[in-house]
């Protein structure tokens, strides 16, 4: 008996002892390993201490930040300012000024290099091939509830699988199927803004009305879901979005989720499964059904049931789940932010307005949209680059070294996690000259691929690469009906009640929303 139980003490012993080499080598050795063979190549930054790298100077600068520019980092509806990369990322502009545009900085025990460089980037790119590319693993744990395994957190052969399936439903005669739910949503809303305007001051919190308004449509477009059915997972995504990105700040540090955070993991974790059980329930009823829609899940089941085989070349029902709720996110915030930003630039810019009207006016006339119209709106397309460039939806990409990556006579460690600085690059005078932070379309006019820009990686509003968004014609599209329509009815002002405050909530969007004043052009 004695035997056994000294024999239980010892291996528990031996259990404990094994776990503790694990999380000593693995959270503390091997990073300083890391540490080291970065600094060997060449890579300065911020000395990191352990377990929070350089969490604790982040949360220092940006403290110091907010305390100049005022708590919210904001400017008055008088001030426009574009030069937001100093109040959105104070640290990095910081960290930029004292090490250049590529330097190691650490997120708890996690190393990352930054990179605001297009000729540092452009050589990472040519090394690497697509399918080499990973995603962090510390954020692709923690985004789980919100994307899963979906296309944008996937890697090696199952994102090449994912992406041959899932390419052609974005095609040309897919997305003229669209174009039907995005004109009834976008009606439906500027019917409701005119009775608003008419009964109120005329002042309305225009990103509020287009994000809505955007989830509707991806609803109907992904999912087939009309009146307002997307609404409980429209609530549900955006719940999480705020419990997820809201309070992340020790993301990277062992046991964060754990320690520091638990009621926000398990918060994440409930809604996460609530959004599961509805699309869920959503792709089985559909995977039933004998009825074909013509929306982006549809068209991904008709594929998996012409390959026959479910398992190997099409989507297991779990995977579809997944990509939903990447869809769902990634389809209707990006695009809705895009429009947002846009509608605010207008307003401080109302010669701008009445140059789309009167594209508007040449290429549409008093015709219903049609597909075919839009690649006509050709200012609107060079608005939309300059959008992108001064407020990029996706502030930022993110990736992991799977190997050594070999730069010239440095070398970029394996688990290496990037963070390429988008805000940044989209505004350095070096890329674009000294009016970099001011709104001039115009720019697009002459080069309507990098608007300018003296490096082709420089401009990177919808990433690089064979992972480029799948979403870009999507949301090209959607922007140019959705401001068409906007623009055929309303003026657009500043509302003295805007404050300017650019923030970032995994994408970049005006922390407290964008109330613009709204006024009827044929009242
Ligand atoms: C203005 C609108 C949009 C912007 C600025 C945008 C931006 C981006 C960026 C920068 C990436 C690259 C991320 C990376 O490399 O890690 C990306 C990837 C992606 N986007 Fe978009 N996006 C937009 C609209 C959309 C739409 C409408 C959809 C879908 C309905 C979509 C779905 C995706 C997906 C699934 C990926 C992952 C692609 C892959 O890794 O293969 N996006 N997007």
């Amino acid at each position: 008996m004695v035997a056994i139980s000294l024999s239980i003490g010892l291996i528990t012993w031996v259990l404990i002892m094994v776990l503790f080499v694990k999380v000593v080598v693995s959270w503390w050795v091997l990073p300083v390993l890391a540490h080291q063979k970065l600094k060997r190549n060449g890579f300065r930054g911020p000395p990191p201490t352990f377990p929070l790298g350089n969490i604790a100077e982040m949360k220092r600068i940006r403290k110091a930040s907010a305390a100049i520019n005022g708590d919210s980092h904001s400017f008055p509806s008088s001030k426009v300012s574009h030069d937001i990369h100093s109040t959105v990322f104070p640290h990095f502009a910081q960290w930029q000024a004292s090490y250049g545009k590529k330097f190691v900085y650490w997120l708890g025990t996690e190393p990352f290099l930054y990179i605001a460089d297009p000729h540092f980037m452009k050589q990472i790119s040519v090394a690497v091939m697509a399918k080499g590319w990973g995603k962090p693993a510390v954020f692709r744990n923690d985004r789980r509830p919100m994307f899963g395994d979906g296309l944008v957190m996937t890697e090696g052969d199952v994102w090449v699988r994912h992406r041959h399936i899932l390419t052609p439903a974005f095609n040309p005669a897919n997305l003229k199927a669209m174009t039907k739910f995005m004109v009834e949503s976008t009606t439906k809303m500027l019917n409701e803004w005119s009775s608003l305007v008419n009964s109120a001051s005329g002042e309305i919190d225009v990103e509020r009305e287009i994000t809505a308004t955007a989830g509707d449509i991806i609803a109907k477009a992904s999912f087939g879901i009309c009146n307002g059915g997307g609404r409980d997972a429209f609530d549900y995504l955006r719940a999480l979005q705020f419990t997820l990105f809201q309070n992340s700040t020790y993301v990277g540090v062992p046991f964060s989720s754990l320690f520091f955070c638990p009621g926000r993991t398990l918060a994440a974790k409930r809604l996460g499964a609530a959004i599961d059980r509805l699309f869920l329930s959503l792709v089985s009823e559909r995977k039933l059904s004998q009825n074909s829609s013509s929306d982006l899940l549809s068209r991904l089941i008709e594929g998996q049931k012409s390959t026959g085989d479910v398992g190997k070349m099409g989507l297991t029902t779990r995977e579809l789940v997944d990509e939903c709720k990447t869809f769902f996110f990634g389809g209707h915030e990006t695009t809705a932010l895009a429009t947002s930003w846009t509608l605010l630039l207008l307003a401080t810019r109302p010669e701008w307005q009445d140059i789309l009207r009167e594209e508007i006016k040449e290429v549409i006339g008093d015709k219903e949209i049609d597909f075919n119209m839009l690649s006509g709106l050709k200012k609107m397309g060079c608005v939309f680059s300059e959008v992108l460039r001064l407020y990029p939806s996706a502030p930022n990409i993110q990736r992991q070294a799977k190997g050594d990556i070999e730069v010239g006579s440095m070398t970029i460690p394996k688990g290496t996690n990037i963070w390429i600085d988008i805000v940044a690059m989209h505004r350095d005078p070096d890329l674009w000259g000294d009016d970099a932070n001011e709104f001039k379309p115009e720019r697009f006019v002459e080069d309507s691929i990098r608007g300018g820009c003296n490096h082709k990686m420089g401009y990177l509003p919808f990433g690089f690469g064979g992972r480029m968004c799948i979403g870009k014609s999507l949301s090209s599209m959607e922007y140019k009906i959705v401001l068409t329509l906007i623009l055929s009815r309303f003026s657009l002002s500043l509302s003295p009640n805007y404050s300017h405050s650019p923030a970032t909530l995994l994408s970049l969007r005006p922390a407290h929303g964008l109330p613009l004043i709204v006024t009827p052009l044929h009242p």
